[in-house]
């Protein structure tokens, strides 16, 4: 299955929040990376039918979403997590998926027992299935959206930002169940934080401010920023140009380490040396060009 965006646009009143985005997403999973207020959760949420563009079309598998019936026809296929998904607290897990599999209309009450039992193991919470949601943390209720949005074996996974907030073992495990989920679906990843991506992408899209500003392979975006990533030691009072986006500055005897993307560093700096980039220094230095 493909999903296919053609020319799709999205305004709210005045605002363009989407222009003219194309896209060909295949199986897999595919990253949807962006600063805030970007338009990640306005395609993800065309996408996943519940919002219509203002103008282009959007084509999952064989069905047309401008099409009433088709976009029915989708939504049975489609499993998506929100950024803020809205829980029942005083439900247990088994409770709420039990409940959710009633309105994705899975009626048969011994079938959805089952798929329910399979994909709390799945998301590894079976042992806490029968506890109240608001005994879980953040990682717990994230892996129950999975759950929930995995209900009918979706062959296309819509999640947004599902990392944030998280300790770095909840990411880790996170990460490691959607690449899982990835090798027989569809599964689109939107977020903000380049080394979930990085971890888990062989292909992404970057958005900025309604334009799609790179399309392809993740290592293809680490490739732009060879030759124009460097490491350099400077004095404590030294102020880098602004011409020089830093990625990290780490604090030493004798000075601070810069990580930087952009022109050979020059002036008062020492041991200038040239570094294999890395997505965050891809992502930077799309970034930079991208400005106006
Ligand atoms: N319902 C709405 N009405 C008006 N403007 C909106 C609406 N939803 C989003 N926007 C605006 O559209 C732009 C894109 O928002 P969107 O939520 O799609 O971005 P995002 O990349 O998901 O950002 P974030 O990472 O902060 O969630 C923003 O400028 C936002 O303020």
């Amino acid at each position: 299955m493909n999903i296919l965006v053609e020319h799709v646009s999205k305004r709210y009143g005045s605002h363009e929040a989407l222009k003219g985005i194309d896209l060909r997403i295949e199986q897999g999973m595919f990253g949807l990376l962006g600063p805030n207020g970007a338009g990640k959760t306005t395609l993800l949420r065309i996408l996943a039918t519940l919002l219509r563009p203002t103008n282009g079309r959007v084509i999952i598998g064989s069905s047309d979403l401008s099409q009433r019936t088709q976009r029915k026809m989708v939504r049975a296929h489609l499993g998506y997590l929100p950024q803020e998904l809205g829980f029942y607290p005083d439900l247990t897990g088994r409770e709420f998926l039990d409940y959710m599999g009633l309105l994705k209309r899975l009626y048969d009450r011994n079938a959805r027992r089952r798929q329910i039992a399979a994909l709390l193991n799945i998301v590894n919470l079976a042992e806490h299935a029968d506890r109240q949601i608001k005994t879980y943390s953040g990682g717990m209720k994230r892996r129950l959206g999975i759950a929930q949005a995995l209900l009918g074996d979706p062959q296309v996974l819509v999640i947004d930002e599902p990392t944030t907030g998280l300790d770095p073992e909840e990411r880790i495990r996170l990460r490691t169940l959607l690449t899982r989920l990835a090798e027989d679906r569809i599964v689109i990843l939107s977020t903000h934080v380049v080394e979930d991506i990085n971890q888990t992408c062989e292909r992404l899209a970057v958005l900025d401010k309604g334009r799609l500003v790179f399309d392809g392979l993740t290592r293809q975006l680490i490739e732009e920023a060879s030759g124009h990533t460097w490491q350099f030691l400077a004095a404590p009072n030294y102020t880098p140009p602004l011409d020089l986006s830093v990625i990290s500055a780490l604090s030493q005897r004798g000075g601070t380490l810069y990580h930087v993307v952009g022109p050979e560093p020059r002036g008062p700096v020492q041991d200038v040396q040239r570094l294999s980039p890395t997505l965050e220094d891809g992502y930077v230095w799309l970034r930079q060009g991208s400005k106006p």
